[in-house]
């Protein structure tokens, strides 16, 4: 079959009134996924969720109303995933920012219903000539997507080589608040942090973090879990995570997401990027047959 025919998709994966895929107008085929707890929905290009609510809730992530659903071109909210490195790639330009993992196709693996009603997808990066030619190293990489009143999100990187390799990563979250200028971001206190808006200094965080101009940070060494405390929409959305070291934080601010023109009206008012990710200085070795597994967990609390 093909990997994304959704009609073979749907006799071989689909599970009846909780999980159908579609393939839309830009020819992105997406799983729909309804349960007792929450809806979502995941792009097998990129293994990209797109959005994800819990039932009486406002949507958790944020999606934008100008987002491209393009084959090659990774969508403007849910949780791109950033791989094999984070950011500009150190030593080639010409390799696309944040890795290749976000704009190819992901093969279905197994999509079950767990004993408490919560919907699991696995997904796999299918490695092609075009990503080896921007990353050698054999490997194998991996998504379990768990929709529940919480979103679980696993990336795994199997090391299926001969040769030590080192990767940055993100599960680069656009998280969907009421008013951007309003929420404060716990759980950073005190970190220290490269100021990207700053000619990348170095500075140590004041307090919870909270975003009146373009932010553009990443917070090194930090296993905590952070909050977002926003009281226009009543709601703390908690994120827990494992398996990594660094925590960004980015709103591009108006100036820059005009220019990007993916992110819609009011756009960057209403979304903040909390990314569960190990980068530049926390970038993670595997070593052949090792497996390393990045994992974050959001939920939603009253305030
Ligand atoms: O536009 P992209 O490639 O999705 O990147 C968005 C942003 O992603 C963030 O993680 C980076 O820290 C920012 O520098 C970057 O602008």
């Amino acid at each position: 079959m093909s990997i994304t025919d959704s009609q073979a998709l749907n006799t071989h994966f689909a599970i009846s009134n909780h999980v159908e895929f579609k393939t839309n107008p830009g020819g992105l085929t997406i799983a729909e996924i309804t349960n007792d707890h929450a809806v979502a929905t995941v792009a097998l290009q990129g293994g990209h969720v797109m959005t994800f609510r819990p039932r009486e809730q406002d949507p958790v992530i944020w999606l934008s109303n100008a987002a491209r659903f393009e084959l090659g071109k990774s969508i403007r909210g849910g949780v791109p995933i950033c791989w094999p490195w984070f950011g500009p790639h150190t030593t080639d330009r010409n390799k696309p920012t944040h890795g290749f993992a976000r704009t190819v196709l992901w093969k279905v693996l197994e999509i079950k219903t767990l004993d408490d009603g919560e919907t699991q997808i696995a997904l796999e990066l299918i490695n092609t000539p075009a990503t080896q030619a921007q990353w050698s190293y054999p490997s194998q990489l991996q998504i379990i997507i768990t929709v529940g009143m919480e979103l679980r999100i696993e990336l795994i990187t199997r090391n299926t080589g001969q040769e030590t390799f080192s990767i940055g990563e993100a599960l680069h979250t656009y998280f969907h608040v009421s008013d951007v200028s309003r929420i404060q971001i716990q759980g950073l206190e005190d970190c220290h942090y490269l100021d990207k808006v700053d000619n990348s200094q170095h500075k140590q965080q004041a307090g919870p973090v909270t975003i009146h101009s373009e932010v553009d940070r990443v917070y090194l060494n930090t296993r905590a879990n952070c909050l977002i405390e926003d009281p226009g929409l009543n709601r703390r959305i908690r994120i827990a995570k494992q398996g990594s070291q660094s925590t960004v934080v980015w709103n591009p601010w108006i100036e820059k997401a005009t220019q990007m023109g993916d992110f819609g009206d009011p756009g960057y008012l209403e979304m903040v990027c909390v990314e569960t990710a190990n980068a530049l200085d926390n970038v993670v070795t595997v070593k052949p047959g090792e497996t390393h597994r990045l994992e974050a967990v959001i939920s939603v609390e009253s305030l």
